[in-house]
């Protein structure tokens, strides 16, 4: 990846714990560890990855921020100039789509190019047992209409829906005609 050009910054934000870090963990080295104690993100990670969209290479160069209230400041640094933005929220924990709201209320304030994507994380818990559940499907759907957003329930655990998530940024960005000079316009070999 050394030297390549990213051509879609892509900021995960969400509460602490709402599986941010394991989103991305999945989604670049496709592994979860259930068994390592939960570290929070101090800071800020950043990873990247080649998509392909169209026959042509987007670059997702993606930040995964700190969710604790502490790094709120820094977490706000990172959004800037981000083309597409990846709010999480545990669906297991009504707090968290609290949050998810304050931080598109954020982006919506700062960062009018940036698309949202509201990802609903632990599907695999809601699986196991319904009353896990605490985020309604249909509220979150409502509520991305109103902000012209989408919504995607994953599960880092099980992988369901986490390529889909990043392609549907990729593609979101990749067809967007104020990004086609940016989109590299070479073919994928390999
Ligand atoms: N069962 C299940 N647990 C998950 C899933 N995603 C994350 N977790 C767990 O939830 C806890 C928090 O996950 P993280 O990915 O560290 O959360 P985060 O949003 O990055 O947290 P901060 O760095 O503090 O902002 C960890 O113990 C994870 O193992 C999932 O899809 N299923």
């Amino acid at each position: 990846m050394a030297g390549s050009r990213v051509d879609c910054k892509v900021v995960l934000l969400g509460k602490a714990y709402g599986g941010k870090t394991s989103l991305v963990e999945r989604y670049l080295h496709d592994r979860f560890n259930a068994e390592m104690p939960y570290q929070n993100t101090i800071g800020a990670a950043f990873g990247a990855k080649r998509v392909e969209v169209d026959g042509k290479i987007v670059t997702l160069g993606i930040w995964d921020t700190a969710g604790s209230e502490r790094y709120e400041a820094m977490s706000k640094i990172y959004y800037r100039g981000a083309k597409a933005a990846v709010v999480c929220y545990d669906l297991t924990d009504d707090g968290s789509f609290e949050r998810a709201k304050f931080w598109v209320k954020e982006l919506n304030d700062n960062e009018e190019a940036c698309r949202v994507y509201l990802c609903g994380t632990k599907l695999d818990l809601v699986q196991e047992n319904r009353k896990a559940r605490k985020v309604d499907y249909h509220m979150t759907t409502d509520y991305a209409d109103e902000i012209h957003a989408e919504v995607i329930e994953t599960s880092s655990k099980t992988g369901f829906n986490v390529s889909e998530l990043f392609e549907k940024v990729a593609e979101g960005f990749a067809r967007d005609p104020a990004n086609r000079q940016t989109v590299q316009s070479k073919y994928l070999i390999g």
